[in-house]
């Protein structure tokens, strides 16, 4: 509050002279740092002067918040450290104190310098600490006024900072549904630069997600779907009617889903004439809008193609949403796909939730493992690709969504459709744009180059300066019949920057023990087959044949063993197996019937 005074000079200075003229008394006004801010008479040239050399009784003032009559300037106790006492040309003085929200904001001193000052006081000193009181009061009650603005003043530049630097967009509303304040995320989000002045029209879908309202909002031409709620502030201005708190639909679901975009960089490595064709083709049908069904091995890089596609196509800068349907329990996949609505259903989150498609509108749904979508919904996907329109769950809205749809599978759904277990029709909708990644051991010039460029990623990764492959290794790599794929791959060169010495070689020994006991067998059986009569037979678990299906269960039998069955032991089973966590679980329960 220092300095207040200083701030209602002007008002100071008139108070100050009506009260000169009202007593014939000099007055003058200090303020709690003992600045003079305005004073009559002798005092008018020493206005806008620090005081704080002299003013000892207001010093006193200042510090008990008490008035102070000095009778004998000079010679009252008061003045005894006052180098002018000795010369003092006062007679008479009142100091009183000006308060303000409890506290002393300054002095007004009424000063007389001759005799009849001093009796004018003595015979009616009431009627003159009343009078000088009253002054007080109001210089104290401009200075409140002034303090208060001050604080509001305050108080709304730290709103209005904060209400920048919020996450969601906020319109405050005139009575009309005029925007009288905008924050910046709301310009960010409107992609408009000026919002004041504009009209806004609101118009409810009446859908709610994640407890709140979906509207359409119209302003300046532009319609933009948003989730928010309006709330009704106390009303003391038309301007400030409403307050509208906002996200647009698509940036809530950005942030409600940690998007599988990122997971690849969507580039295709490898040298092989078919992986090079793969990439024309990618490039040739990445602009279009239909539907794509790509085909292939687990691991073989179907993912890795999907986000090719979507990175080279018009929709790089939209969503691209990928869910893969034999992850996600039957029961649940109804609802990731096309969102529901408030109390849809028991068990659901209570303020409902938007599905996939939504949230890849105008962006890519990558639907992975597409053979495991169960026949009902099949039929519900192939509704969507024909209308192109949606409807939540428990909502009779049909919301219409402009998505490119890419679907993968390592099953072959030929063989499902005679089962009865895919749809036909969905077949052929899918299948506009075919495209067939082949396994990792018919493109064996590809291997090298994935080599490599693991090698390098896990050596950063891991904080060793390089890996190199020496050409054994990587003959070893080139016999191997990859059944795993790229994946398969990958990981095994993660094992062996691992188990690589500190120059980062990868020789034959960093190579895993299982992939040692493949080469060995396959040269057992080489060695046997070229020279039956004199070769050595393989030992006898050797010689004993598995049916695949034994071996696989085997294996995952061990690998659950060996790294346990929590989530986390099932993500590093999976991993070593080569297999995705999807395949991993499919392949258990396959085997627990
Ligand atoms: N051409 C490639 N270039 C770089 N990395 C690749 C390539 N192909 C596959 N990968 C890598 O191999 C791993 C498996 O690829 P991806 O997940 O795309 O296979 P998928 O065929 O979709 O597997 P699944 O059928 O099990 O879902 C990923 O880590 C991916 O990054």
């Amino acid at each position: 509050m220092a300095g207040i005074l200083l701030e209602i000079q002007e008002t100071v200075e008139k108070y100050a002279s009506i009260m000169a003229k009202i007593s014939n008394f000099d007055v003058e006004v200090v303020d709690a740092d003992l600045f003079r801010v305005a004073g009559t008479g002798i005092f008018a040239p020493f206005v806008n002067m620090d005081m704080s050399a002299e003013g000892y009784a207001y010093r006193q003032v200042l510090k008990t918040g008490k008035l102070q009559i000095i009778y004998t300037p000079g010679r009252d106790p008061i003045c005894q450290d006052c180098p002018k006492r000795h010369n003092c040309t006062e007679e008479i003085e009142i100091a009183m104190p000006i308060l303000a929200r409890g506290k002393t904001i300054g002095v007004i001193g009424l000063v007389g310098s001759s005799e009849w000052h001093r009796n004018t006081i003595l015979q009616d000193e009431g009627t003159y600490l009343g009078l000088i009181e009253q002054i007080a009061n109001f210089i104290a009650a401009k200075a409140t006024e002034r303090i208060d603005q001050k604080k509001q003043e305050s108080m709304l530049s730290a709103l209005s900072c904060t209400i920048d630097h919020m996450e969601q967009g906020i319109l405050i509303l005139g009575s009309d549904r005029t925007i009288t304040l905008a924050n910046y995320e709301a310009r960010k989000q409107l992609k408009l630069e000026i919002l004041e002045g504009s009209q806004v029209k609101l118009t409810p879908t009446r859908d709610k997600i994640n407890g709140q309202s979906e509207y359409l909002l119209s302003v300046a031409e532009k319609k933009t779907y948003i989730l928010g709620e309006i709330y009704i502030p106390f009303k003391v201005d038309e301007s400030y009617a409403e307050v509208l708190v906002f996200t647009r639909s698509k940036n809530l679901h950005q942030k409600m889903y940690a998007l599988t975009a990122a997971i690849s960089t969507g580039n295709i490595i490898g040298s092989s004439e078919e992986t090079a064709a793969l990439r024309m083709e990618i490039e040739k049908v990445a602009n279009s809008a239909s539907t794509v069904l790509i085909t292939g091995e687990s691991g073989t890089g179907k993912e890795v193609a999907a986000t090719a596609i979507w990175r080279a196509g018009n929709r790089r800068d939209q969503q691209f949403v990928a869910l893969n349907c034999a992850a996600i329990p039957e029961s649940l996949l109804e609802s990731e796909l096309f969102g529901y609505v408030k109390g849809a259903f028991t068990g659901a989150d209570p303020n409902g939730r938007i599905g996939k498609f939504e949230l890849a509108n105008h962006g890519i749904v990558f639907l992975d493992e597409i053979g495991d979508m169960p026949l009902y919904l099949q039929a519900k996907l192939l509704r969507i690709l024909q209308d192109r329109k949606i409807v939540r769950i428990g909502s009779n809205q049909l919301i219409p969504v402009d998505v490119r749809v890419i679907a993968a599978t390592n099953k072959d759904l030929k063989s499902m459709i005679a089962d009865g277990k895919f749809r036909e029709d969905l077949y052929y909708r899918l299948n506009v744009i075919p495209l067939n990644i082949l396994p990792l051991r018919q493109r064996q010039k590809d291997i090298p180059d994935l080599a490599n460029l693991f090698a390098q990623r896990y050596a950063t990764r891991f904080g060793k300066s390089q890996c190199r492959i020496p050409p054994q290794t990587m003959d070893a790599l080139l016999a191997h019949p990859w059944y795993g794929n790229v994946r398969e791959l990958e990981n095994t060169i993660e094992f062996m920057v691992n188990m690589s010495d500190e120059e980062g070689i990868l020789d034959l020994d960093t190579l895993p023990r299982d992939f040692l006991e493949h080469q060995r067998r396959a040269a057992y059986k080489h060695d046997w087959s070229a020279n039956p009569a004199e070769g050595s037979l393989p030992p006898t678990d050797a010689q004993t044949v598995l049916p695949l299906k034994e071996v696989e269960r085997r294996e995952i039998q061990k690998a659950l063993q060996l790294f346990g069955e929590s989530t986390q032991g099932k993500k590093s089973a999976a991993k070593s197996l080569g297999i995705s966590l999807a395949t991993l679980y499919r392949k258990t329960e396959e085997f627990s019937k």
